[in-house]
């Protein structure tokens, strides 16, 4: 006899927690701001990925807020990760990453951001991706959204908020995003085989919202990323109506903490029903 587990029901008011996320994301983007364009002690961590003081600026705000509004969930996050944390989750827990993009932070670039996502039952749910210096918010809760508001500004009311959608690709060929910084030549054989019109190259998990607001059809990963990286982003696309498959075709699953919260490889779509046909007409 097998016996079905179906995970206990959790009661979490999404659409508070998502408010928090995107107060705090707005606080801790002022504090990264502080860094910009000035000295911020850039150095490198043992995956060689570098970081400076505005992660930590970034990091101490956003786990100040959340030990204060959402004191029983448990918090992942990348700094405190990688400064040798013990990290423990549960069945709903919080991944923070304060700088996504650091490279293209310290490199002046605009195309980094604060990201806060919740995880539960192994998927993400929530996600604030917050990009300070472009001063826009991408926010998932029940559904996703974008609206403009500068670091440490107050956020607009629900009205004022854009809903944000996937798009279907195009007859011609699809739009695909890769790293500035992490393109490998896995990735680039995987756009090689697809019938793909134009390649843009974007800074952090800006991608993922680039894909959620119907800008691009395709993100392959096949680099390595972290948890805290990917799981606001995630939620903002799978919101949006995309998805994000591993490298067995399922959706991508959080709280792997026996990889120490690694992600394997994935490929983010805006459009799963276009897959089968997009995989299908891969060049011969
Ligand atoms: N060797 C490695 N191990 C783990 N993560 C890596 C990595 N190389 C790159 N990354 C992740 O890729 C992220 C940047 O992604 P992208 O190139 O798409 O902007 C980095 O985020 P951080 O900037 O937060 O460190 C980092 O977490
Ligand atoms: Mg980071």
């Amino acid at each position: 006899m097998s016996v079905q587990i179906t995970p206990k029901p959790l009661s979490l008011n999404y659409r508070a927690i998502a408010e928090d996320f995107a107060e705090l994301a707005v606080a801790a983007g002022a504090a990264v701001m502080l860094f910009y364009n000035s000295d911020s002690h850039a150095r490198e961590k043992g995956d060689t990925s570098p970081v400076c003081d505005a992660d930590l600026a970034g990091e101490a705000v956003i786990l100040a807020g959340l030990a204060a509004r959402l004191p029983d969930l448990p918090v992942i996050s990348e700094e405190a990760a990688a400064a040798g944390a013990k990290a423990t989750c549960g069945d709903a827990f919080i991944l923070v990453d304060p700088v996504d993009g650091t490279r293209e932070f310290l490199a002046g670039k605009g195309e980094f951001t604060v990201n806060i996502g919740l995880v539960v039952h192994g998927e993400p749910k929530i996600g604030a991706v917050y990009a300070p210096a472009l001063e826009q918010m991408w926010l998932a809760g029940d559904h996703a959204v974008t609206f403009p508001v500068a670091p440490g500004g107050k956020l607009p009311p629900p009205e004022q908020r854009q809903r944000i959608h996937t798009r279907k690709p195009d007859q011609d060929g699809l739009i695909a995003l890769t790293s500035w910084s992490h393109t490998d030549p896995r990735t680039s054989a995987f756009l090689e085989n697809l019938n793909v019109k134009q390649r843009r190259m974007i800074g952090s998990s800006l991608k993922f919202c680039s894909l959620a607001d119907g800008s691009a059809d395709i993100y392959p990963r096949f680099g390595a990323t972290m948890e805290w990286d990917t799981a606001a982003g995630d939620a903002v696309l799978r919101a949006a109506g995309g998805i994000v498959l591993d490298r067995d075709g399922l959706p991508l699953r959080y709280g792997k903490a026996a990889t120490k919260f690694m992600n394997g490889s994935f490929v983010a779509w805006a459009d799963p029903a276009a897959i089968q046909a997009t995989l299908g007409a891969r060049r011969a």
